[in-house]
């Protein structure tokens, strides 16, 4: 793994602008993996717990603080502490969900989700899956782990092609992470809740930094390299593991985990004006 002061030369210039210029800058966070780590039962996960009080001193020095995660956006905000920040926004189920200042917006999930949530445990029986597999209902979502499972590499690998095949009969998509197989609605991805988001505000950022450690944060990496292809500075962190490596080879810098996380966050405006 990179030590954090390893960073790329355009990082080195995202940086460098959000220090410049931290009020019109946007940072964006994933929430498991990057700000809470990772445990066996996601209902037991909470956030570092430095990393609410790091985002609470960052709000009032920078443009926009938002979370973009695959959890609902209350859950998020519960788990991470995050209720009292003033300014902070979680756009939650990959941007579908948005929660600011106390108020959630939730739309209807589509009709596929309840189908697939009826068919879902007749599916897993019928693939012989392990009975410590278990089903996390988002109501916007079914999220399949396998991390208690004896063996659940080969547990989630059995599972890849019957969910594919749920999702597609049902009219969701599937969305793999770290040790799970999500059915969710299609339409919206991290990468687009981050565009949106920042085009939402109508000022162009002076800098965008991006921090996750899963496959669903590579759309948001996306994102943020098509804004600097557009002139905006970007940095792109990533949290890294030994289970998730496809983010670490495409970010500006690798902290370790949650704990590399917050303490990046508690360095970032370190030389700012
Ligand atoms: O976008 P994120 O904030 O990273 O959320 C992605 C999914 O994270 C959660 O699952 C992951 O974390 C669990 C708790 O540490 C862990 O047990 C599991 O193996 C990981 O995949 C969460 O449960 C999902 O709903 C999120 O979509």
């Amino acid at each position: 793994m990179n030590s954090p002061r390893s960073v790329t030369a355009a990082g080195a210039d995202g940086l460098d602008a959000i220090r410049k210029s931290p009020s019109e800058a946007v940072l964006g966070f994933d929430f498991d993996g990057t700000l809470a780590p990772i445990v066996d039962d996601p209902a037991s996960a909470r956030a570092h717990p430095g990393a609410a009080p790091a985002l609470a001193r960052l709000a009032p020095r920078v443009g926009a603080l938002v979370i973009v995660t695959g959890r609902p956006a209350a859950v998020a905000v519960e788990y991470g502490g995050f209720e009292g920040i003033d300014g902070l926004v979680v756009l939650g189920q990959y941007g579908l969900e948005r929660w600011e200042s106390g108020v959630l917006t939730v739309p209807e999930p589509p009709p596929g989700v309840a189908e697939a949530r009826a068919k879902l445990p007749g599916v897993l029986e019928a693939a012989g899956a392990p009975p410590e597999t278990f089903i996390e209902d988002k109501g916007q979502a079914l999220a399949v782990h396998t991390r208690r499972c004896a063996e659940p590499e080969v547990a989630l690998e059995r599972l890849r092609g019957i969910l594919a095949a749920l999702a597609e009969r049902t009219g969701l998509t599937v969305e793999p992470g770290r040790l799970v197989l999500e059915l969710r609605p299609h339409g919206m991805d991290k990468g687009m809740a981050l565009r949106s988001f920042i085009a939402d505000r109508g000022t162009r950022p002076s800098a965008v930094l991006f921090a996750g450690d899963d496959l669903g944060d590579l759309a948001a990496f996306e994102a943020v390299e098509s804004l600097r292809a557009e002139g905006v500075p970007g940095v792109l962190v990533c949290s890294g593991s030994a289970e998730v490596t496809a983010l670490a080879e495409r970010a500006d810098l690798v902290v370790d985990g949650p704990a590399g996380v917050v303490g990046f966050l508690g360095t970032l405006l370190d030389s700012a004006p």
